[in-house]
């Protein structure tokens, strides 16, 4: 993963793209975590290798692992793949991935959102992320990027250089939580991390919950 982290990083200079990165000292857990982020674009990857930490896997959709020399790249990259269709597939896979996390000291990162997701807000939060986090009792980590749509417009495929604030939030202890507080635990993680969207992107959160740019 050290030799991707390098190749992957590299693409910001060819996008013209700069992270602005703040509380990087909170993966200073100093024990297995479950790493949450928000999800807009492929373009993640690239925020993704600008902090992640040594000894830290992914989890992602098992199609991916057949995309060619990509899939084997990332296989050969420890990364764990999921069937998202099958929900017992994946809370086995998860159940596996908590006892490995314990055993070889690993960090998780996750997308609670399931799937990429450019609409300048962020969609309800999946619950294996949480599951995971119980099962291992380990912190939970959430990290927030900023909106990708002042400089990246998928439809228009539209992409013009600009600058990624990433945010390391404070770790949620789950010591002692059971699997009857997941909802509540999905729940404060959803709100903190979509504050701090809101936030970082320079968006107001209107009441009836739409986001709004201030400029408007
Ligand atoms: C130069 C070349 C470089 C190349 C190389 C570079 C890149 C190298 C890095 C790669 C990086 C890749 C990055 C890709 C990233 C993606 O592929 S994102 C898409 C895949 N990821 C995900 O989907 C993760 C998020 N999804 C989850 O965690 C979901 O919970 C699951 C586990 C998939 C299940 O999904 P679901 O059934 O659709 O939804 P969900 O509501 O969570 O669960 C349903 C029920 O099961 C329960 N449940 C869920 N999970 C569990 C569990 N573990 N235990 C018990 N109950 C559970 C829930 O509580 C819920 O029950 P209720 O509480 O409603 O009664
Ligand atoms: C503008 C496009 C090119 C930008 C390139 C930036 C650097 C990317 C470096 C290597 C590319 C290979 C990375 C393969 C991992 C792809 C991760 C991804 O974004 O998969 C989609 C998945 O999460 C959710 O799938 P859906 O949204 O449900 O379907």
């Amino acid at each position: 993963m050290r030799i991707i982290k390098t190749a992957v990083k590299t693409f910001k200079y060819l996008y013209g793209l700069r992270f602005e990165v703040k509380g990087l000292e909170n993966f200073k857990v100093g024990s297995p975590c479950v790493i949450v982020s928000n999800h807009q674009s492929i373009l993640d990857m690239m925020g993704l290798m600008e902090i992640l930490p040594d000894g830290c896997v992914q989890i992602a959709k098992k199609e991916l692992l057949y995309t060619g020399s990509v899939g084997l790249v990332m296989y050969l990259g420890g990364v764990i793949f999921i069937n998202r269709k099958s929900t017992s597939n994946a809370k086995m896979v998860m159940a596996d991935v908590a006892k490995t996390m314990l055993s070889e000291n690993v960090m998780v990162w996750i997308y609670p959102e399931g799937t990429r997701n450019g609409n300048g807000d962020l969609l309800p939060f999946k619950k294996g992320a949480f599951h995971l986090a119980i099962q291992a009792q380990v912190p939970v980590v959430p990290v927030v990027y900023s909106s990708f749509s002042s400089f990246y417009d998928r439809k228009k495929n539209l992409f013009t250089s600009g600058k990624i604030r990433v945010e390391v939030l404070e770790p949620i202890e789950t010591k002692g939580l059971t699997p009857e507080d997941v909802t509540e635990l999905t729940n404060r993680c959803y709100s903190t991390m979509r504050e701090t969207f809101f936030r970082l992107s320079g968006l107001v959160n209107e009441p009836n919950g739409s986001a709004r740019t201030h400029l408007q």
